[in-house]
């Protein structure tokens, strides 16, 4: 669907995408980076809206370059920053896009009812824009870049803004998008957690770097460790647990098991209730798509120089958060 070679976009002083060589397969793509990655650098290229640097990229098998009102046919976009006019309703406004991409007046209306429902706006569709909720609007976002019927929506932070549930309501529609229509998606982000479950594929990009591309799943294989979390008594746990034949060890509230067989969660259970506190959770661990980051290596050092780190986030990453965010810095390697 989209392939890139040796992709770079300098600016005076910022390297926003470094020699980006990657291939986007059809379903549904998670782009995770930092702030300031490159990301949007990237999709920008990708519409044929910003040139690029050097290097090369088709998106459909049409070159970026040359054919970027071509792509714009095919693709649907979906801006991350606010861009909806205040005074129109969700429906002028959509009926409106799709007029611009080609559809007749009525195919417009009717795509735009069918999509504006689809993404879950109803009564409200006919209110100005300017009172909506920040749920709504990425709404409104969302459907215009899918009224005119794409082969693949290219959406920048879709869910920016928006609290636990808002997040979780977008993310089901996007893997919609493409379960019901069969549209492509690359959707960014710099949540691990939330593109972790929605994508097939996953790409990382650090300091406008591709870190690595693979499938979610083998970024997330499974381990053989058990994480346990109860209510009180940890230390005593461990000892039981131990005593019981088992290897463990303590991490904060958690404690990490490892899974000898079938039988090691019945030995835990039974410890538990041996102790008479409650257990709060028993899963089978996972790696997470952070830990993938190893430390920033002495190479990688030396170009952090020619990069922003603007508005990176600083919150760490860990096993219990959906929400972890990318590391933030430059030259992170993927182990
Ligand atoms: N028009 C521009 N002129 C100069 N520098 C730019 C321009 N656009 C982006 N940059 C810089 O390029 C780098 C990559 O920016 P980009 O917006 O692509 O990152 P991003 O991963 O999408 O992050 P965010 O989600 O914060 O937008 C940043 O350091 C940014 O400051």
């Amino acid at each position: 669907m989209i392939a890139t070679e040796s992709l770079s976009k300098r600016y005076p002083r910022v390297t926003a995408l470094d020699r980006l060589t990657v291939d986007i397969t059809p379903g549904v793509t998670g782009l995770v980076g930092a702030n300031g990655a490159g990301k949007s650098t990237l999709i920008k290229i990708l519409l044929g809206l910003a040139p690029a640097t050097e290097g090369r990229a088709t998106v459909l098998g049409r070159d970026v370059a040359s054919d970027g009102p071509g792509i714009r046919a095919l693709v649907g976009y979906m801006p991350e920053h606010d861009c909806l006019p205040p005074d129109v309703s969700a429906t002028e406004f959509v009926v409106h896009m799709a007029r611009m991409s080609g559809l007749p007046p009525t195919a417009a209306r009717e795509r735009t009812a069918d999509t504006l429902r689809h993404v879950g706006l109803y009564e409200e569709r006919y209110r100005p824009m300017g009172g909506y909720s920040t749920g709504m609007k990425q709404r409104v976002k969302l459907a215009q870049a899918l009224v005119h019927d794409p082969e693949l929506v290219l959406l920048d932070e879709p869910t920016n803004g928006l609290d636990p549930a808002g997040r979780d309501d977008m993310l089901g529609l996007i893997r919609r998008v493409h379960s019901d229509f069969g549209i492509s998606v690359l959707v960014t982000s710099h949540l691990l957690g939330e593109l972790e479950r929605t994508s097939d594929h996953i790409v990382v990009i650090d300091g406008g770097k591709l870190l690595r591309a693979s499938s979610t799943s083998d970024f997330t294989q499974t381990t053989g460790s058990l994480a346990v979390e109860v209510t009180d008594r940890e230390a005593d746990l461990l000892a039981a647990l131990t005593a019981a034949g088992l290897r463990a060890q303590g991490a904060g509230h958690l404690l990490m098991v490892d899974i000898a067989g079938d039988e090691t969660y019945d030995t835990v259970r039974d410890a538990v209730a041996g102790l008479g506190v409650g257990l709060v959770r028993m899963e089978q661990r996972r790696h997470r798509i952070a830990e993938l980051f190893a430390d920033a290596d002495e190479d990688a050092h030396s170009d952090e120089d020619a990069h922003s780190d603007e508005g990176a986030h600083s919150e760490e990453d860990t096993d219990t958060d959906p929400h972890a965010t990318v590391p933030a810095g430059t030259g992170r390697t993927a182990r």
